[in-house]
């Protein structure tokens, strides 16, 4: 059974070790503006519990004055002279104290599982959106190694573990509490020298609790950690479920997830098998009390006080005794639960502030300025770039592109082509140099406003569940339909949206699985276009189309990029050719640069890799190598 640690195990668990007191931190930083729903949840928990006390008290008494007439009826608080003098008032003035306590009890009850309830649901929620809203901001290097189910389990396993453990744990804490508490004290009160006998317990409890927590802290951080490995097993498998299909690999993922799953079972196991040592020590504890108790009090009702105790005790102070200790036992035993999902919260908790602690580096300065409207103008001046701690895989990348221009970006797989505009975007910074906009370096202006000015298309297109519109719309929200469906048309969709059976409101499925590449690709075309930014990337967007109508994309993309700056990546070296300016990348590097022509004429990789493309033409059927040529000819002649 594998237990190497995860890349995202060891990022977060740097992090979480420095957390300290999470729970405490919790409190104070999330559950302070709940403060008001947590308050009224404690005292109305604390009634409750109290009004629970009323009942055996009053039962005792009952026993021993109206049913024993053992001694005269007097109740705790309350003045002799508003005690009913008959033995028939006395017991419905206990009937009516004891209905009335429970009646109360219910009420307070119910405001204390409103009240708690809204608090830990408040907090979760707070709780999960602000990690949502921080995870956002990390740099892209903590995505690339961090894996999406662990995110998942983060933002949902982990918060609502806190719910639980807000709820459940506040209220049973208090529960205890307010018991020992107030227990303790009508014991004392009394008979100190049997409660002595009842409450020896809990200071054993106390340090048997102790004992326990000590050794499952750690086993609840593990399971987290598990259950998160577990989510991203699922996360991956179900995203690759066309790619298990074709390779027929389901044994070997089936296998897979039972690992991942026998591991969260073994770890969860650890910690259960504490808890069956903990959970029946605790009962032993308790039971132990009651059992003396009812032990030393009946001999000492029956034939006086044995051994060293002294004084009297009578049957309704024994049932009193005995009762109070019953509702003592129960939430003794259930401190188990308690510790539980205290130490459940604890690790959830230490996770989420471990991610909230991760430092950004991608982020806009404190001083920097708004990037406003630019001309387009765009400079590298002499780039290297690594990502985190690799080698670099960019070297001294220095170009200036005037506004208005079209660069493309061209070379063998790997080279470094996206990575060099992914700098442009500021989704990374440079190792050294400076990649600036209209003479302004990315790192000193807003993030937003630099992101504002640059429509990226990416190699690979992504569309959320949702319909053609909303995808479409995506960051320019008040579009009107004419704008939406000028945008399409200039991308080539209008058309084959139109023949879909509800037009742009047809939903596209989780990232637009029922499209083509082509199309997607084309949504995300007019999707940039309707944001109209100054500069445009567009990186192998037109690569799962075919050619016509990447031609057709291009021919309507002309007056669009007439007047902004434009990079295009392309593998298909005619979606480049008419550019301003081609740059050649090999292995990071620059290696040549011109228009097509020049290029050509150079001979050298970009020479190439055109007599690579027009060889690969030759090797194909004759008919279609002639009409390839007929629309290539018409395409050079459009160009004319
Ligand atoms: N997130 C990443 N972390 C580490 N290395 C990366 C990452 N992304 C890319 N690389 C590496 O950087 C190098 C350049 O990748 P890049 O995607 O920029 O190449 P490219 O020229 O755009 O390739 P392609 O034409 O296949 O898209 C490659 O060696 C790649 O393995």
């Amino acid at each position: 059974m594998s237990t190497e640690p995860t890349p995202d195990s060891t990022v977060l668990d740097e992090y979480r070790d420095e957390v300290s007191r999470p729970i405490l931190r919790l409190f104070t930083q999330y559950g302070r503006p709940q403060l008001h729903w947590f308050t009224i949840g404690v005292i109305t928990s604390t009634l409750a519990r109290f009004l629970g006390l009323v009942p055996p008290i009053i039962l005792g008494i009952a026993i021993d004055s109206v049913f024993n007439d053992d001694e005269a009826y007097s109740l705790p608080l309350v003045p002799d002279g508003w005690i009913p003098g008959t033995e028939s008032g006395q017991f419905w003035l206990s009937v009516g104290l004891m209905g009335g306590a429970m009646v109360l009890a219910a009420i307070m009850h119910f405001f204390r599982m409103s009240t708690l309830n809204l608090f830990s649901h408040r907090v979760k929620h707070e709780v999960r959106t602000d990690t949502y809203r921080t995870m956002q901001r990390l740099d892209m290097d903590f995505f690339n190694q961090m894996q999406t189910g662990q995110l998942m389990s983060i933002l949902n396993n982990d918060t609502n573990r806190l719910e639980l453990f807000l709820d459940n744990m506040t209220d049973s804490a208090i529960q205890l509490a307010v018991l020992v508490v107030g227990i303790g004290g009508v014991l004392f009160w009394m008979n100190w020298q049997l409660a002595f006998v009842t409450l020896f317990v809990i200071p054993v409890a106390a340090l048997f609790t102790y004992w326990f927590m000590s050794l499952v802290e750690e086993m609840y951080v593990d399971i987290r950690q598990t259950v998160g490995d577990l989510n991203s097993r699922l996360e991956n498998n179900l995203g690759g479920i066309e790619v298990i299909k074709s390779a027929t690999t389901e044994e070997y993922e089936g296998e897979r997830v039972e690992d991942s799953s026998y591991e969260y079972f073994r770890q969860h196991w650890r910690a259960l098998r504490m808890n069956f040592v903990y959970r029946p020590g605790l009962q032993i504890l308790t039971s132990i009390a009651f059992v003396s108790t009812f032990v030393v009090g009946g001999i000492w009702v029956v034939s006086g006080p044995p051994g060293p105790f002294t004084g009297t005790l009578s049957v309704g102070e024994l049932v009193t005794f005995l009762l109070l200790t019953q509702q003592l036992v129960d939430p003794l035993a259930q401190m188990s639960e308690v510790i539980d999902r205290y130490e459940d919260a604890k690790a959830s908790s230490s996770r989420i502030f471990a991610l909230m602690s991760i430092p950004v580096t991608i982020k806009s300065d404190p001083d920097a300025a708004d990037l406003g409207n630019v001309e387009g103008r765009v400079e590298y001046d002499d780039v290297t770039f690594a990502y985190g701690d690799d080698e670099p895989v960019l070297h001294d990348i220095d170009f200036d592109v005037d506004p208005g221009q079209t660069v493309g970006l061209v070379g063998p797989t790997g080279a470094g082509k996206t990575t060099i505009l992914k700098l442009l975007l500021r989704l990374y910074d440079v190792s050294d140099g400076e990649v600036r906009v209209d003479g302004h370096d990315v790192r000193d202006v807003t993030l937003d406003s630099l992101r504002d000015q640059i429509g990226y298309v990416s190699q690979s297109p992504f569309l959320f569940d949702g319909t053609v519109e909303e995808n479409i719309t995506y960051g320019a929200f008040d579009a009107s339909d004419e704008e939406i469906e000028r945008a399409a048309k200039r991308a080539e969709a209008h058309d084959f949206i139109s023949k879909m059976p509800e037009g742009y409101d047809t939903r596209v499925g989780e990232r637009g699985v029922m499209l083509s590449g082509g199309q997607r690709q084309r949504i995300c075309i007019a999707r940039t276009i309707l944001n109209d930014p100054a500069i445009l990337i567009f990186d192998e967007a037109t690569s799962a189309v075919d050619t016509e109508t990447e031609m057709l994309i291009q021919r309507s993309l002309d007056d669009l990029t007439e007047d902004r700056t434009t990079f295009i990546i392309a593998h298909r070296l005619s979606t480049v050719r008419k550019a301003d300016e081609i740059l050649v990348v090999e292995d990071g590097r620059i290696v040549e640069r011109g228009d097509h022509d020049d290029l050509l004429a150079e001979d050298g990789l970009y020479a190439n890799l055109w007599s690579v493309q027009a060889g690969e033409m030759d090797a194909l059927d004759a008919d279609f190598i002639e009409q390839a040529s007929q629309r290539a000819a018409m395409g050079v002649q459009d160009e004319d």
